[in-house]
């Protein structure tokens, strides 16, 4: 996540006008004028927020997915009330996101009636970072977690061969008198997407990220990308964890392992066509008006025992810096993007 490096030429661009850009790409690219909107505010919100992985970088993958025909980008979602606490989305091959904003209004009212609700979506496709979809919860004073499960590119702890997706998972809190707290981790050792970036740069990887095609320890992001695997983080314990994503973002919701589709008959597809569970809790039910004083006074003492750097602070900083300043994008980056946008 690192800034742009000096030697590259790079121009300012507000949040405002990355969205229009964004949107206006979408659109021109086959995506319908709604579904554009909350894919650009998702990935201009990624790039804001310094989630380099999932933010303008993601823009080609996106292109060339939908020219591919792999994934419908004037998807429907199908909402279905199934029962007190459960809402279920068919999200017609479309992308997740415009599948939970579909859902968002009845999961939020089943949360605050019932005390929770699941959101099970399938048939969905998630090429972004996760936290965008949990945070706005926690704005509302709910709590949130999410997984999704992705492309086989992970090797199981303790297995031979790639099985799981590099399958993340998100969680946002309330905080009184303080942003939400917020994290989204990939249980992989590294995203796919910092691969891709440290390929591109041509840097090596830290040690214990991924596997080459003989299955020998590398820190070739290449050898990784062309043949290999990356690692669960933290040996089984990631890995149970990444096998838990399966269940609950494939299984539970009727969507596909990460191992059960393949882009080979779609050139250019780039998309995991997968599932995704979200779980909404409203604190009220449970520990009262007392849980947002409960989750600053938790945070106070991590501060107290001299922790310097919570989850999402490095993203509140970005924001608060890209809000102030503009978001730097490298020229040629953004030349490109007003190319597609047809501009
Ligand atoms: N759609 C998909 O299928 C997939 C998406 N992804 C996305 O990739 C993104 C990157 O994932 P990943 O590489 O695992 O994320 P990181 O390892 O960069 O960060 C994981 C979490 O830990 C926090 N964090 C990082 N370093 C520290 C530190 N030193 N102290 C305290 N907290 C810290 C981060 O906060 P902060 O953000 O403030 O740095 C973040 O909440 C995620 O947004 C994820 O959703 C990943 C896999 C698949
Ligand atoms: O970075 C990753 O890992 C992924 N991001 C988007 C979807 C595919 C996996």
């Amino acid at each position: 996540m690192s800034a742009q490096s000096p030697e590259i030429a790079t121009a300012l661009i507000s949040f405002t006008e990355l969205v229009g850009l964004l949107q206006r790409i979408f659109v021109r690219h086959g995506t319908s004028p709604e579904v554009a909107a909350i894919l650009a505010h998702n990935c201009a919100s990624a790039e804001r927020d310094g989630a380099h992985s999932h933010g303008v970088f993601r823009i080609p993958g996106y292109l060339s997915t939908l020219a591919s025909g792999w994934v419908n980008g004037t998807a429907v979602p199908t909402v279905s009330d199934v029962a007190s606490g459960f809402v279920r989305v068919d999200a017609g091959n479309g992308f997740a996101q415009p599948a939970l904003a579909a859902a968002r209004a009845l999961l939020v009212s089943k949360a605050r009636s019932a005390g929770i609700a699941l959101l099970a979506i399938h048939n969905s496709h998630h090429f972004a970072a996760l936290w965008p979809d949990v945070e706005p919860f926690a704005e509302e004073g709910l709590v949130a977690l999410s997984v999704v499960n992705s492309m086989t590119c992970v090797v199981p702890h303790g297995a031979d061969r790639p099985l799981f997706g590099t399958n993340p998972i998100a969680f946002a809190a309330p905080q009184a008198d303080g942003a939400p707290i917020v994290f989204d981790l990939a249980t992989s050792a590294i995203a796919h997407g910092d691969v891709q970036i440290a390929a591109r740069k041509g840097e090596r990887l830290p040690p214990g990220m991924g596997v080459d095609s003989l299955g020998q320890p590398t820190q070739d992001p290449k050898a990784i990308l062309e043949g290999g695997a990356l690692l669960p983080f933290g040996g089984h314990k990631g890995s149970a964890l990444s096998m838990m994503v399966e269940l609950l973002a494939a299984a539970l919701t009727g969507g596909n392992f990460s191992f059960e589709f393949s882009w080979a008959d779609h050139p250019g597809a780039r998309t995991p066509w997968t599932g995704q569970l979200l779980i909404v809790i409203d604190p009220s039910k449970t520990a009262g008006q007392n849980f947002a004083e409960r989750s600053h006074e938790l945070v106070r003492q991590m501060h107290a025992a001299g922790l310097r750097r919570l989850p999402g602070d490095r993203r509140h900083r970005a924001r608060a810096k890209s809000l102030e300043t503009g978001i730097e994008l490298p020229v040629q980056e953004l030349n490109q993007l007003q190319e597609w946008a047809g501009d």
